[in-house]
């Protein structure tokens, strides 16, 4: 294991190898350093945003959250009093989290502050509802390859956020991967179906490729390795083909061969694309639940 030092002589060497964008905000704090908040913040370390603009707020830390920031060389906070309003504030806590939270971290937020949520679910009109003082919200979608630096990340603004505003977001952002600005708020519950929650039903179907593995009579160790190798692999050879992902499942089906048969399976009604469609339905419907 680092040291902390040795941790943040390694975000150092990141940062020295390449130039930090200019739109990096010169103050910000995390409100939330949990799973997606320190994905977050780890890819704008790698960006070049120094970690002594950085504040992790959070009321109760965990040992886990300590550790984090002091390996990271980032100040740690309990108390909101003690913190001024930074450029950007992130929030990065639980949708259920806000209402009880937003009091308190209102505080945080003066006209000059970007106000940019990760938040499944809240709108910006509800967000402007909880910081009346806020100029300009973003509301962000990422997901969870952004702690591999591999996200894509769905944003859209209020119209208040200005252009320099909304470049500090996409920096922010891009640290942990793509970056797909909306111009329609409506669309990003459905893209919170599709890429928000999208790596869990990859990681499901390796469980279940797996486990069905193991039903066709191989030992589990191997049907995981074989599972979990399938999935990286095909991610990794549609991330590096020029053919649709049409194209490449085709590529694999032999005419009158197993793959059609296992194909034939996932196909129709009770098959893999319904299946999904209802999915996507169902977590873009909890995200709309949430907005209250
Ligand atoms: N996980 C994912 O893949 C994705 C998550 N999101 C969004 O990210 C947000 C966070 O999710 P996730 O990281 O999974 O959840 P976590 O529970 O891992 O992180 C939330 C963190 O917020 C802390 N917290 C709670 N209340 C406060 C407060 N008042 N001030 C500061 N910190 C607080 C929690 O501390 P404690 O545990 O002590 O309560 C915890 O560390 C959610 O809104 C979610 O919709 C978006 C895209 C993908
Ligand atoms: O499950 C959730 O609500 C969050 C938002 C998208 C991924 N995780």
């Amino acid at each position: 294991m680092p040291t902390g030092a040795q941790t943040v002589q390694r975000f150092a060497d990141v940062i020295d190898g390449a130039a930090p964008d200019p739109a990096l905000p010169s103050s910000l704090v995390l409100a939330g350093a949990g799973k997606m908040g320190a994905s977050l913040l780890d890819g704008w370390l790698k960006s070049g945003l120094d970690p002594v603009n950085v504040t992790i707020l959070d009321p109760h830390p965990s040992e886990h959250i300590e550790r984090l920031a002091a390996e990271r060389g980032i100040a740690l906070n309990t108390a909101i009093e003690a913190i001024r309003p930074p450029e950007v504030l992130v929030l990065a806590i639980k949708p259920q989290s806000l209402a009880e939270a937003a009091p308190s971290l209102a505080r945080l937020v003066a006209p000059h502050t970007l106000v940019l949520s990760i938040l499944a679910g809240k709108t910006l009109a509800g967000l402007a509802g909880h910081f009346p003082e806020a100029g300009a919200i973003v509301r962000a979608m990422p997901n969870l390859p952004a702690s591999i630096g591999r996200g894509i990340t769905g944003v859209v603004a209020s119209q208040k956020t200005d252009d320099a505003q909304r470049s500090t977001a996409t920096a922010l952002l891009a640290g942990s991967g793509a970056v797909e600005w909306l111009d329609d708020e409506a669309l990003i519950d459905a893209l919170t179906g599709v890429s928000g929650s999208g790596p869990a039903y990859v990681f499901h179907l390796v469980e279940a490729l797996a486990a069905a593995g193991v039903a066709a009579g191989l030992p589990a160790d191997l049907a995981e390795r074989l599972a979990r190798g399938t999935v990286t692999g095909s991610g990794a050879l549609l991330e590096a083909s020029p053919l649709s992902a049409t194209a490449l499942r085709e590529a694999v089906t032999s005419k009158g061969g197993t793959t059609a048969a296992a194909l034939d399976e996932l196909s129709g009604d009770n098959g893999i694309g319904p299946a999904v469609t209802r999915a996507v339905a169902a977590a873009k419907r909890r995200a709309q639940e949430l907005a209250d």
